[in-house]
This record gives structure tokens, C-alpha cells and sequence, in this order.
């Protein structure tokens, strides 16, 4: 048994919460919103987005940042990555040297273009930050739904501490050294998933959806093997394999901000409508800029940036997408004569 803290209660952190209080752990769910602190203890459900599943006993609800950080034996990160530097710098005066903290949010900061662990990293210099990512919608693990997630860290011990505290027989997590592919990944491929949900708005079909995955997942690897990520982490849980859950599922935040685009909402209004943290419009102009500066080219995120920060219409960036130059599927493959 471990005693853990839960930095951020909305829809994952509070899956998390359930996650980790049925595997027998000590947790207390903290959040900055007095608003979900209340509704959690009052109610012991996340009612908006989360109906009908309670917390377990083993889960404490709190909003006292020091109270919950100190004497952990693991803290999870899953606030909403505008929000990860405030709160890693809230909480950096109560971290003890090596404390292992597990970042769970999927995001790329606009000014200094860093991972979620990164900006951790830095504002927790003493501490172990790992990384842990996957196909994971908040609402099927909340309610025990199989599901893989991989956790990158840069020990094996401290991987191998993570997957135990978090597996169980409906939650399965393979381990890995790659970092910076993990975070990659899953922050990456909320950019796609935007352009997938547009397609579905736009009244297209799985020709268009399955061309927007895999070319999607050619632009991710691309940028994640120019930055030192591996690919094989790109071809793994928290590359293709959120890539589909993202681009398909009725959950996503991503692709049902998307669609609503596709059918003539502005960015805003999709936000607004969506409710919870639509990732990759935080996402998308980081994607671009780290595109432009390792010098690799992401047409898709290019289009989706456009549509969304450039008031282009989502025909035209499909249109601008087919008839790009004509390329080889892989630069990498040539013919011999
Ligand atoms: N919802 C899901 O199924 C999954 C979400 N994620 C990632 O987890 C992260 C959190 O997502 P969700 O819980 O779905 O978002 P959400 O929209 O349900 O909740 C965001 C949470 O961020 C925190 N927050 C908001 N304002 C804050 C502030 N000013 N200071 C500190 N914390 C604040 C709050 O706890 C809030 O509930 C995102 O990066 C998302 O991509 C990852 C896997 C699954
Ligand atoms: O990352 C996720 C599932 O793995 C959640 O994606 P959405 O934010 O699009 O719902």
C-alpha cells in the first residue's frame, strides 16, 4: 500500500483517484478549484463528468496543497497543462529530494515549447519526475474498462515503482525509458485528433480519418525522432495506440472540440461547448514552432493551426492538405533505379 497524492480533480485525476484507491493505495485528490473540492466531498462523485461513480473510502478529497503533498510515497500530476507550472511552483517548497512524481497530463508549453516533465523538472529540481501516458479515456478506466498505459522514466526503478502502484487487473502498464517520445506522443496527438474530429464535422468519412491517423503518426514520429524520442515509442501505447483512441472515440475531448469546427463553430465556441481541457488548441502552436525549429515538416498540424488561430476554413485546409507536392509515402524508402 502507498500513500499518494492526486495533484488535479477533474475527469482523470478523479479516474486516477478511483484507479488507485480499488488498488488498496492511501490517496488524497487535491484541487485548486474549491468548486470540485466541495462537489467531491459532498457528493463523493464528479457529477458533470464523471456521473455516477463514487470515490472509493480509501480516496480523501482536499484543498490543502501542503497537507496533501508531504510524506508521499508518489505524486500524480493530472492538472491541465496551462496549469502545470503554477502548480508545480506552488507546491516545489514541499517536495522532498527524490520524491517520485508521475506526470499524467498531455501537453506542450506555448512559450518555451516543453513537456509537461520538463516544466516539472523545472520547477522541482529535487525531485523524480516520470511520465506515465497511453489510450486511456477517464470515463472507461473510472468504471474498471481494460486498458494500457505505458510510464516512461529515467530509472528503471523508479518505472518499475510506478507500474506496480498502478496495475491491476483491469489497468495493465508497460514501462519504458523513453521520455521525451512518450510526452511527444500523447501531446501531439490531440493536434491530430482535432483534424479528425473536423473531418467527422465536415461530413467525411474513414477514408479521410484513417489518412489523417497514419499521416498523422508519420508527423508525430517524425518530430519525436528529431527530438530523441524512439520508434518504437511512436509505434506503442502512447503513439498509435492514443493516436486511434483519440481520432475515434465519443470521449474525446479533442475530436468532439473538432467536429463541432467542422460543422462551423469557431475555436472558441467549440471550447466553450466542450467544457472540459480541449489539450491541442494549447498543443497546436507549440507543434508548429517545434516543427519549424528541428526543421521537419507536419502539413496536418500546419492546416490545424491555420484553422484554428487563422479563421481558414476546414474545406480549404483539406483541400490544401491533398494537393500538397507530391511525395513518397517514406523519403526514407528509394527505388534503386
Ligand atoms: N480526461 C481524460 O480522459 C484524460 C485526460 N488526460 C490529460 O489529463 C489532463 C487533465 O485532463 P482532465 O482531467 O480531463 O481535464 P478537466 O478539464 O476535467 O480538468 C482539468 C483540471 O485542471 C485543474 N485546474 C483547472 N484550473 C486550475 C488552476 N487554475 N490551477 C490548478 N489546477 C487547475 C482542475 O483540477 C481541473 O479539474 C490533461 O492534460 C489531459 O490531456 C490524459 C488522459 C486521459
Ligand atoms: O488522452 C486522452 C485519452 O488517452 C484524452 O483525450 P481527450 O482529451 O481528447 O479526451
Amino acid at each position: 500500500m502507498a500513500k499518494i497524492s492526486i495533484l488535479g480533480a477533474g475527469a482523470w485525476g478523479t479516474a486516477i483517484a478511483i484507479l488507485l484507491g480499488n488498488n488498496g493505495h492511501e490517496v488524497v485528490l487535491w484541487s485548486a478549484l474549491q468548486a470540485e473540492v466541495e462537489q467531491l466531498i459532498n457528493d463523493r462523485e464528479l457529477k458533470d463528468k464523471l456521473p455516477g461513480i463514487k470515490l472509493p473510502s480509501s480516496v480523501s478529497v482536499s484543498g490543502d496543497i501542503k497537507a496533501s503533498c508531504v510524506n508521499k510515497d508518489l505524486i500524480v500530476f493530472a492538472v491541465a497543462s496551462p496549469f502545470v507550472r503554477a502548480t508545480a511552483k506552488n507546491v516545489s517548497s514541499f517536495i522532498a529530494k527524490n520524491q517520485i512524481i508521475v506526470n499524467v497530463g498531455k501537453g506542450i508549453e506555448e512559450n518555451t515549447l516543453e513537456t509537461l516533465t520538463d516544466i516539472i523538472k523545472d520547477e522541482i529540481p529535487q525531485a523524480d519526475v516520470a511520465v506515465l501516458s497511453g489510450p486511456s479515456h477517464a470515463e472507461e478506466v473510472s468504471r474498471g474498462i481494460p486498458t494500457t498505459c505505458v510510464v516512461g522514466a529515467d530509472s528503471k526503478d523508479t518505472a518499475h515503482f510506478i507500474q506496480d502502484v498502478f496495475m491491476s487487473e483491469r489497468f495493465r502498464v508497460y514501462t519504458s525509458p523513453d521520455v521525451i517520445g512518450i510526452e511527444l506522443g500523447g501531446s501531439i496527438k490531440n493536434v491530430i485528433a482535432l483534424a479528425a474530429g473536423i473531418a467527422d464535422g465536415l461530413g467525411f468519412g474513414d477514408n479521410t480519418k484513417a489518412a489523417l491517423m497514419t499521416r498523422g503518426i508519420a508527423e508525430i514520429s517524425r518530430l519525436g525522432i528529431a527530438m530523441g524520442g524512439k520508434m518504437e515509442t511512436f509505434a506503442g501505447l502512447s503513439g498509435v495506440g492514443d493516436l486511434i483512441v483519440t481520432c475515434t472515440s465519443k470521449h474525446s475531448r479533442n475530436r468532439n472540440a473538432g467536429f463541432l469546427i467542422g460543422q462551423g463553430y469557431t475555436m472558441e465556441e467549440a471550447m466553450k461547448e466542450v467544457k472540459q481541457i480541449v489539450e491541442g488548441v494549447y498543443s497546436a502552436k507549440a507543434a508548429l514552432a517545434l516543427a519549424k525549429k528541428y526543421e521537419v515538416e507536419m502539413p496536418i498540424v500546419e492546416q490545424v493551426n491555420q484553422v484554428l488561430f487563422e479563421n481558414k476554413s476546414a474545406l480549404e485546409a483539406v483541400s490544401d492538405l491533398l494537393l500538397r507536392d507530391k511525395r513518397r509515402e517514406y523519403s526514407e524508402l528509394q527505388w534503386e533505379k
